[in-house]
Formats: C-alpha cells, sequence, structure tokens
C-alpha cells in the first residue's frame, strides 16, 4: 500500500497531468495530445550503498532571511540572463530551442518550464543524441547546468507514443532522484501523450500486467527484478538506455554491478539502443570503463579547470576539535538564515546526534536517512522541496543530482571520503552543486577539525584548483558579514 507521502507525492504528479490535460486539448499542435501520466510511485527500499541524516531548521532571523532572499531572487534573473550572453558561461548557447529540431510539442514543454534558451550542454549535446541512425553519448557538464533536460529530450523524441511499451529507461542511484527525473520528464512531455513509470522497489506487485508505459525510470536493482524476477518489464521495443551520475552508476559495487547487468540485458533484448551517460564528473578511471559502456560514443568533456562553478564560494571553518564543530555549527545557524541548506555528514549516527541535539536546542530538524521506511523518505524531501523545511542533514544519498534551487548553502561538516578514506573531489563537487544551480549564488562551507582534515581538505582545493577562502570561527559578525557578502555575488 502506497503511504500518505507516496499518494500525496502521486497526486501531485496526478494534479500536473490533468492541468497539462486540458492544456493540451486546446492546442493546436500536429501530434495526438494526451496527457502524460505516471502511476504512484511506491515506496521503496534505501539504495543499501548510501547513507542518511538529519536536517534542521533553525529559529529567528526571519526578517533578515527573507530580505536576503528577496534580493537573492532578483540577482538570479540579473545573473542568469548575464550568464546565458557570456559565450564563457556553461549557461550560454548561440542557439534557440527552435534551432535544436525538437517536436513543436517538445518546445511547448520546454517554454511552458520558463526555459528561453538552451544551456551550453543542451546545444552541444542535444543535435548529437537526436541525430540518426543513433549514437552514444557520453556527456559531461558541470552540476546544474541542464543535463536532465538533454536526456529528458532524448527520450521523450525517440519514443513512439502509439505503441504501448516501454521504449526509453533511465536509471539513477538513489530513489529521490529517480522521482525528480520522472517529474521533469513529465513535464517537459506534458503536451504529449507520454506515459511514465516509476521504477523502485514496492512499485510492482505481483501479477500485475506488463508496463505499457514508454518511460521507465528508477534505479538499478528494481529495474532488474522487475526484468528477471516479476517479468513486467519488457526490454525489447527500448531505444534509448540512460544513466544519470553515470560515473557513480558505473563505479565497482553492487550498483555497478547492476547497471552492467541491465545494460546487458537491454542490448540483448533490444535493437541497437542508444546508450547515454551523463554526468558532472567522470574520474579517469570511470572514463575509461564508460567508453567500453557505451562505445563509439559521442563524448562532451570537460577540462579540469572548468569543472567547479565560480558561483559557489567556497569556504572554511578552522575548528579546535569535533565538538567545536558542532558548537561553531549552531551559532551558523543561529546567526544566518538563509534560503534552504543541506549540511553533509559522514555516518548515519553523525547525523542523528547533531539532530538529536540540535533539537534540544530548540531547533526544528528534518532527517533523511537510510534507516527510514522509503515513504517517510518521500515525505522529508518533498518537505524540503516545498521550502516546508529549511535545513537537511543527510550523508551522500542526496549529494548527486538533486535539485532544489532554493539551496543556496552546503555545508560539509565531515569532507567526502572515498572507500578508502582518501579525500574525494569528484563527491564534494557534487555536494556543493546542490547549490548554485543554473545560475544562482551560492555557498559552501567545509569544516576542518585537525591537520588530517585540514588536509583532506587541502587535496580536494588543489584538485579542483579554486580557493577555498578561510574563516574566522571567533568573529561571528565577521563571519555572517562574509557569508551574506558571499551570497550577494
Ligand atoms: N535552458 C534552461 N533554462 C533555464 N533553466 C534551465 C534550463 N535547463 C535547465 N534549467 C534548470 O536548471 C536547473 C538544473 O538543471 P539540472 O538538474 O538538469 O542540472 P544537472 O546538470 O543535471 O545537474 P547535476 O549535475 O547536479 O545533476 C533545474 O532547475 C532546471 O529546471
Amino acid at each position: 500500500m502506497a503511504s500518505d507521502a507516496v499518494q500525496s507525492l502521486a497526486s501531485r504528479l496526478g494534479a500536473a497531468a490533468v492541468a497539462d490535460d486540458h492544456q493540451a486539448a486546446t492546442s493546436s499542435s500536429p501530434e495526438p495530445q494526451a496527457s502524460t501520466s505516471a502511476p504512484v510511485p511506491a515506496p521503496e527500499q534505501a539504495q543499501e550503498q548510501q547513507q542518511q541524516a538529519e536536517g534542521e531548521e533553525p529559529q529567528g532571523d526571519a526578517p533578515q532571511a527573507s530580505a536576503l532572499l528577496e534580493n537573492l531572487s532578483h540577482e538570479v534573473q540579473v545573473t542568469l540572463a548575464d550568464q546565458q550572453t557570456d559565450p564563457n558561461s556553461p549557461l550560454y548557447s548561440a542557439k534557440s530551442f527552435e534551432d535544436l529540431n525538437l517536436h513543436p510539442n517538445l518546445l511547448k514543454g520546454v517554454y511552458k518550464m520558463g526555459f528561453h534558451k538552451p544551456s551550453k550542454i543542451q546545444e552541444k549535446a542535444l543535435p548529437l543524441l537526436l541525430q540518426n541512425p543513433a549514437r552514444n553519448m557520453i556527456g559531461q557538464s558541470q552540476s546544474g547546468t541542464g543535463k536532465t533536460a538533454a536526456f529528458a529530450l532524448t527520450m521523450l523524441s525517440r519514443v513512439d507514443f502509439d505503441l504501448k511499451a516501454p521504449q526509453a529507461i533511465c536509471i539513477a542511484p538513489s530513489r529521490e532522484l529517480a522521482i525528480q527525473i520522472l517529474n521533469v520528464v513529465q513535464k517537459m512531455g506534458q503536451y504529449t501523450p507520454v506515459e511514465c513509470f516509476f521504477a523502485g522497489k514496492d512499485s510492482y506487485q505481483k501479477g500485475m500486467p506488463k508496463l505499457t508505459q514508454q518511460i521507465i525510470i528508477g534505479t538499478p536493482g528494481t529495474m532488474i527484478d522487475m526484468v528477471t524476477k516479476a517479468r513486467v518489464l519488457d526490454l525489447k521495443e527500448v531505444k534509448v538506455f540512460v544513466l544519470d551520475e553515470a560515473d557513480n552508476m558505473l563505479e565497482s559495487g553492487s550498483m555497478g554491478d547492476q547497471s552492467i547487468s541491465l545494460k546487458n540485458l537491454i542490448t540483448k533484448m533490444a535493437k541497437n539502443p542508444q546508450i547515454v551517460l551523463f554526468s558532472a564528473t567522470f574520474a579517469d578511471v570511470v572514463r575509461t570503463f564508460a567508453v567500453r559502456f557505451a562505445p563509439q560514443a559521442n563524448e562532451i568533456r570537460l577540462k579540469q579547470e572548468e569543472l567547479s562553478l565560480d558561483a559557489i564560494k567556497q569556504f572554511f571553518m578552522d575548528c579546535d576539535n569535533e565538538e567545536h564543530k558542532y558548537e561553531v555549527l549552531v551559532e551558523l545557524y543561529n546567526l544566518l538564515t538563509i534560503g534552504q541548506s543541506i549540511i553533509f555528514v559522514k555516518r548515519r549516527d553523525t547525523a542523528d546526534e547533531i539532530a538529536r541535539r540540535m533539537t534540544a536546542e530548540g531547533h526544528k530538524v528534518t532527517s533523511l536517512h537510510g534507516k527510514l521506511e522509503t515513504t517517510e523518505r518521500d515525505a522529508i524531501m518533498e518537505s524540503f522541496r516545498d521550502g516546508k523545511t529549511k535545513v537537511l542533514i543527510t550523508t551522500n544519498v542526496i549529494a548527486r543530482g538533486i535539485d532544489i534551487s532554493q539551496v543556496n548553502m552546503v555545508v560539509n561538516y565531515d569532507l567526502p571520503l572515498d572507500a578508502q578514506g582518501r579525500p574525494d573531489p569528484e563527491t564534494y563537487l557534487h555536494r556543493i552543486g546542490r547549490t548554485g544551480r543554473f545560475g544562482r549564488q551560492g555557498v559552501s562551507i567545509n569544516f576542518v577539525h585537525d591537520r588530517r582534515s585540514f588536509e583532506h581538505m587541502e587535496a580536494i582545493r588543489k584538485a579542483l584548483g579554486k580557493p577555498i577562502v578561510r574563516v574566522d570561527t571567533a568573529d561571528f559578525e565577521q563571519m555572517e558579514a562574509t557569508l551574506k557578502a558571499a551570497l550577494k555575488g
């Protein structure tokens, strides 16, 4: 049974579909008009590889915060317009969406979403993605620069709406990201008759009929179960297979194995499916593998120095020890209530502990935790997306892909380390990329508390080649002024 949270999520999706139906019916577009539809995204088990944590909403300083937010939203308009006309920006394009050979119904969907011009990755990738015969693609572009639209439009362009069978498969590393992608596809396809299905654990039942939806988006393990165990997902008509956060999907571990198995199933059953890999990062070792996974692919690459966005100002706070880290964090939130923020920690129990202590001090805490039921996860994400909760403490579970434009601060309470305990610049980039979305200003703050954590941060700084500025933890007024100035750009 779907929980209230999932029902509410689904009813939001459904409500969108009904509104879109109405608009579609009055359209004069040449294609048959129908609604997008998605079955209820049902509870799914947490991705086992991912941890989760708790978040917090501080009190106070509200008038100041809203004034700051007003300024920010004004500045977002200005900076976006500036950046889309600056040839050096990843948001720049010399073309319009009309130049990209999209179906008029998709163009309508794009404009309805408020997109006026394509970003660089959209301008470069779409002509390659839509060429015939189809070629594979390995696409890289900085976080928050519109990769989702590039592959969503590819799936929507390749689908035959008269054929009631799965034709595009998209996998992502987390339930939260897969639901987000599904929402984007539905919005972009709102003037087409596309039907989508969310493939998360528990989203299918024994004995259910085969899926007839054209676009299936979910997590890889569930997708395989639906093909091989439940046998409700038939792959023979699949034309496009998309891996979002592809480097993460292809990394070793169970998700890597599942992605490979799914690809093998698709290539065995379908005729020449197009394989599309997108990410903001491709470490050298993963790229080598990606090239084998998607042979003869068109490739769009970033240079190392292009990886991090200038719009995200990076700071560090030099703390005396673990306890001092916590005190500085609390002080930070006492002083500065800004938009929304995400605090990344390494371990679930750290997250729990911070959340428990901050709650005890009167802060409101929201948690996203690996031990939570998926229905709770959905409710927490929804509340954070809607801005009802302002601060989320989490582990790497939402480090990638999650797009909430109001997030203007990311705190690395613990710096990201890989499985071997080495500093992890890729995960760092994805984490800080939860802010500074599509030209917005953002701030990231790293906490260091001993020689080791300082060295980890230095390694990340060197790898990314961008300054990380020290903020004096003893002078809170200065800290507040520095961060507010950074957010104003
Ligand atoms: N052409 C456009 N014009 C205006 N806004 C856009 C355009 N393309 C995408 N956006 C918006 O930019 C934001 C970031 O897009 P998206 O989530 O696709 O980024 P991404 O490149 O996939 O990031 P990440 O690497 O973090 O996954 C979204 O809110 C999206 O709606």
